[in-house]
């Protein structure tokens, strides 16, 4: 039993957020989830998101400040995943080491079979826009 550190960016391109379809083979195959991977042992989160970045969409980004943390159990395994706020610089993205990827508005979200620990950082994403059309 362990705890695996797990850094995901949240890419923003106007109202649309890049979300990624996880490889048939992997662990929660063809789940969706928010870019990123495992951090490596001693590696700076905001370095090792950027990195996963590059390796899973060929992709630069600006990390920025934390959404949230989820900490979440599946079954024997725990992961902690943190979750940036990312600026995206203006390439395309290739899935390199993903399945898919898809820029889609939160709202749009709730079609996509995500991850289980990915579900309150949806929500929270959903919240915030809802809150943004309340007041424009
Ligand atoms: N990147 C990412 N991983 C997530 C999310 N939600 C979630 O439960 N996970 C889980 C799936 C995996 O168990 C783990 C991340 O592992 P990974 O396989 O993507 O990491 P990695 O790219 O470093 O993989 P590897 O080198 O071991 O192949 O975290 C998410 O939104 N983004």
């Amino acid at each position: 039993m362990h705890t695996v550190i797990v850094t995901a960016a949240i890419i923003h391109k106007e109202d649309k957020i890049l979300i990624a379809q996880r490889n048939k083979h992997a662990e929660h195959g063809l789940k969706w989830e928010f870019p990123g991977g495992k951090l490596n042992f001693g590696e700076d989160p905001k370095v090792g998101l950027q990195r996963e970045i590059q390796e899973e969409l060929d992709m630069a980004i600006e990390v920025g400040d934390i959404f949230e943390v989820v900490s979440h159990r599946y079954g024997e395994r725990h992961i902690l995943l943190l979750c940036y706020t990312c600026r995206y610089l203006g390439q395309n993205p290739v899935a390199r080491d993903c399945r898919d990827f898809r820029w889609v508005t939160p709202a749009e979200m709730n079609r996509y079979d995500f991850t289980a620990a990915d579900v309150p950082v949806v929500k929270k994403l959903q919240k915030l826009l809802d809150k943004k059309e309340a007041c424009p």
